[in-house]
């Protein structure tokens, strides 16, 4: 996997979905995200298409459930051969390990969701009732994932660094919440632009309406990728 950009691909209908991909060039090389909305719609047919076209996947299903159910559903998707999977990292040590084993023997790489980057300091204290830090909280759970075979965590680039500190320099930190100068934050809340996730060391982004939702879609991740590889 070199640093690529993903691109989220969360769109309402198929039919969009494939316009905005045939826009590119045949030969042009895409990792995309399938998540929760496209996979409820479509289900595994979708993912088998888009791999037998030769896109990379990540499949975004966010897993967060007792040990053996996890441990079952990733047997199931160790047959897929999708590049990534994620689960809820705060699912704690033995989900993490079940999810583990149930990917032995493929290729596919286990990240670990760890604080949304959807949720800043306010709703991890009010709501969530975690009394730390985010950029702890955030740096316990990459450890706790570390530490119990996952391969990686997803997390906002700002954290980076930090979790690197706390686990290896090889230990995948891939980056959503990623928004380009000109665009709003929305929902997201921990952001960085595409230049500020590589020089902290994000090992991939993950895009979604800034590119999904962009007037010409294919510029939009031309000029993302332009400044996530200068
Ligand atoms: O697991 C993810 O990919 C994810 C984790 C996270 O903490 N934040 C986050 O935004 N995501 C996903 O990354 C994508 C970001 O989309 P945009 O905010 O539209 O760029 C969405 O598909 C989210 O589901």
């Amino acid at each position: 996997m070199d640093k690529p950009v993903i691109v989220a691909l969360d769109y309402a209908d198929d039919f969009e979905c494939i316009n905005f991909l045939n826009q590119f060039p045949k030969n042009q090389k895409l990792f995309l995200k399938i998540g929760l909305e496209m996979f409820c719609q479509f289900g595994y047919p979708f993912v088998k298409s888009l791999r037998e076209r030769g896109y990379e996947i990540f499949l975004d299903l966010k897993l967060h459930d007792i040990p053996n159910t996890v441990k079952r559903t990733c047997q199931m998707i160790a047959k897929w051969d999708v590049q990534l999977l994620t689960i809820h990292a705060s699912g704690g040590a033995e989900m993490i390990k079940a999810a583990k084993a149930g990917l032995a023997g493929s290729n596919t790489k286990l990240l670990a969701v760890t604080q949304l980057t959807s949720l800043g300091q306010t709703e991890l204290v009010n709501e969530l009732k975690v009394p730390l830090k985010s950029q702890d909280y955030v740096t316990h759970l990459a450890k706790l994932a570390f530490d119990n075979g996952a391969d990686g965590v997803i997390s906002s680039a700002l954290e980076v660094p930090m979790i690197k500190e706390v686990t290896s320099q090889d230990f995948l930190c891939i980056t959503p919440g990623i928004r380009p100068k000109t665009e709003q934050a929305g929902d997201q809340k921990r952001v960085a632009t595409p230049s500020q996730a590589r020089s902290l060391g994000s090992d991939g982004i993950v895009v979604g309406r800034p590119i999904t939702q962009a007037k010409n879609s294919l510029n939009a991740y031309m000029n993302i990728d332009k400044e996530w590889d200068k």
